[in-house]
């Protein structure tokens, strides 16, 4: 059953539907949105509600109009005389002037809004960025610095946003505040693993559980606390002696529409229409990538040897190492048991998939993304060992169609990825010890292993899909 969808009468008395509620669209409809793949989103929305919409804005990344334009994806731009409002900014995911601007406007229409109103709000990742409102006296520039130096100091999105948030008119419940007394539809879609609606975009139709102490707990933990501008304390000191206390958002829905884990399932439904046993391993993959990797590489082998005839197969201790990695990788959700249990015996193809983000510590100058340097070191590790009669292809790719500040999605490679690299005059160890993925990998084959989607519309973190074949 679609999540989002028109029921009801014909005319104007139709009712959205929103999961298993409904929504009188009697009430003037307005739409607000920011983040990466909201462009997509509000054309969807268009298209779904146009005849009942009033009014819209929504902030989305620079240029992507014309990316969209120039891929031909038209269903993802918005119809020539479109009653919404687009702001272009946030370049390279930092919050700036054309972002703020967008900002106020979103502001202005929501608090412009009354208990006749419906507000359909449309998040996705880069959503934070794409919707800066600092609360004065804080700065534009003053949040930009310290959230870029939270960030370089390897703070998570969990902390990040939570200052963000704090230092914030429309982060952490703020948009639904300004919306009241319309009542407020949010549809989410997750960058986040685990897919933490506060979280995502910094939450700005769900009220922010976090206290003033939480921020500064998070400001000592990463040695900021001293140098903080006057106005940062005091708007921290403002909001601890605050009677009303956190935001109220009973007026709202928060729904989940897209996720990685309902992209995963869908990429199993699809390798199991091709005839392979699938099965989803893990939505929560993060950790530093060579560990990743080397996972993904140890996972080949032991299932290989449970695929084939018996060999040299693995040994009690290559499961027992993959497990212990699995544990160091902290997986909450990890199926590695049942997916071995399943694929034992399977006498047909299989398939793995997995989803989340790891992390890419930059050490060289190079040009490449998460994915494709996951790719890559999954290939160099795969080759180091021989696998049996099997055929062995990992695949990596970012599900926004974009792997860092490349045009690839990711990248897909097979086990005699070194050797024939090597007989190129290409030696994977040098461009991995520049980060340079996307360089080896233009070059590789004539750039054959590189896996271009343009971009897709959403973005739901990454997905690497294994597949093994019995010769
Ligand atoms: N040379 C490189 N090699 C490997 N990874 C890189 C390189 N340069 C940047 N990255 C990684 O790319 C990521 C940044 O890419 P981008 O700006 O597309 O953000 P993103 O996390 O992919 O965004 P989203 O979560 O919305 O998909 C970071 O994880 C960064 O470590
Ligand atoms: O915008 C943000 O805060 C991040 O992409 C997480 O959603």
């Amino acid at each position: 059953m679609a999540l989002v969808s028109l029921g009801g009468g014909e005319e104007s008395s139709g009712q959205l539907k929103v999961r298993d509620r409904s929504f009188q669209l009697r009430q003037n409809l307005y739409l607000v949105g920011f983040g990466k793949a909201v462009l997509g989103m509000a054309a969807a929305a268009e298209e779904l509600l146009g005849q009942h919409l009033v009014q819209g804005v929504i902030s989305v990344p620079k240029g992507i109009r014309a990316a969209m334009e120039h891929a031909g994806k038209q269903e993802m731009l918005l119809k020539p005389h479109s009653r919404i409002q687009v702001f272009e900014g946030a370049e390279d995911n930092l919050p700036d002037r054309d972002a703020l601007r967008a900002a106020l406007a979103i502001r202005q229409l929501a608090e412009g809004l009354t208990a006749d109103d419906l507000l359909l709000v449309l998040i996705s990742g880069g959503g934070s960025a794409l919707l800066p409102a600092p609360i004065p006296p804080v700065t534009l520039e003053e949040k930009q610095t310290l959230t870029k130096l939270l960030a370089a100091r390897g703070a998570n999105i969990q902390e990040l946003n939570t200052i963000r948030k704090a230092l914030s008119q429309l982060k952490g419940g703020g948009l639904a505040q300004a919306a009241y007394p319309a009542q407020v539809v949010s549809l989410i879609l997750s960058d986040v693993v685990g897919d933490p609606m506060e979280v995502i975009a910094s939450g700005p139709t769900v009220a922010s559980v976090h206290s003033v102490q939480d921020c500064l707990h998070i400001l000592n933990r990463y040695g900021l606390r001293a140098a903080l501008p006057r106005s940062v304390k005091t708007v921290l000191a403002r909001a601890d002696s605050d009677p009303h206390g956190p935001h109220s958002c009973g007026h709202v829905l928060n729904v989940i529409i897209g996720s990685n884990a309902l992209a995963l399932a869908e990429a199993q439904r699809q390798a199991e229409a091709l005839g392979y046993r699938a099965m989803v391993l893990s939505t929560a993959m993060q950790g530093d990538v060579k560990s990743v990797a080397q996972f993904y590489a140890l996972l080949v082998r032991v299932v290989g040897a449970h695929l084939t005839p018996p060999g040299p197969g693995t040994s009690v201790e290559e499961d027992e190492q993959l497990y212990e990695l699995a544990a160091k990788l902290q997986l909450p959700d990890l199926q590695l048991k049942e997916a071995l249990e399943a694929v034992a015996g399977a006498g047909s193809p299989v398939c793995l998939l997995a989803g989340g983000e790891p992390t890419v510590q930059l050490q060289g100058s190079g040009k490449g993304g998460r994915n494709q340097e996951l790719a890559l070191r999954v290939g160099a590790e795969l080759g180091q060992w021989p696998l049996g009669p099997i055929d062995v292809l990992f695949l990596s790719g970012g599900t926004d169609g974009q792997d860092g500040p490349t045009e690839a999605a990711g990248a897909w490679v097979m086990p005699e990825l070194a050797s024939q690299a090597t007989t190129e005059g290409l030696d994977v160890a040098t461009f991995l010890a520049h980060n340079d993925s996307h360089t080896f990998f233009s070059r590789f084959q004539g750039g054959a292993h590189l896996l271009h989607t343009g971009l897709t519309g959403t973005n739901v973190m990454d997905a690497h899909i294994l597949f093994l074949r019995p010769q």
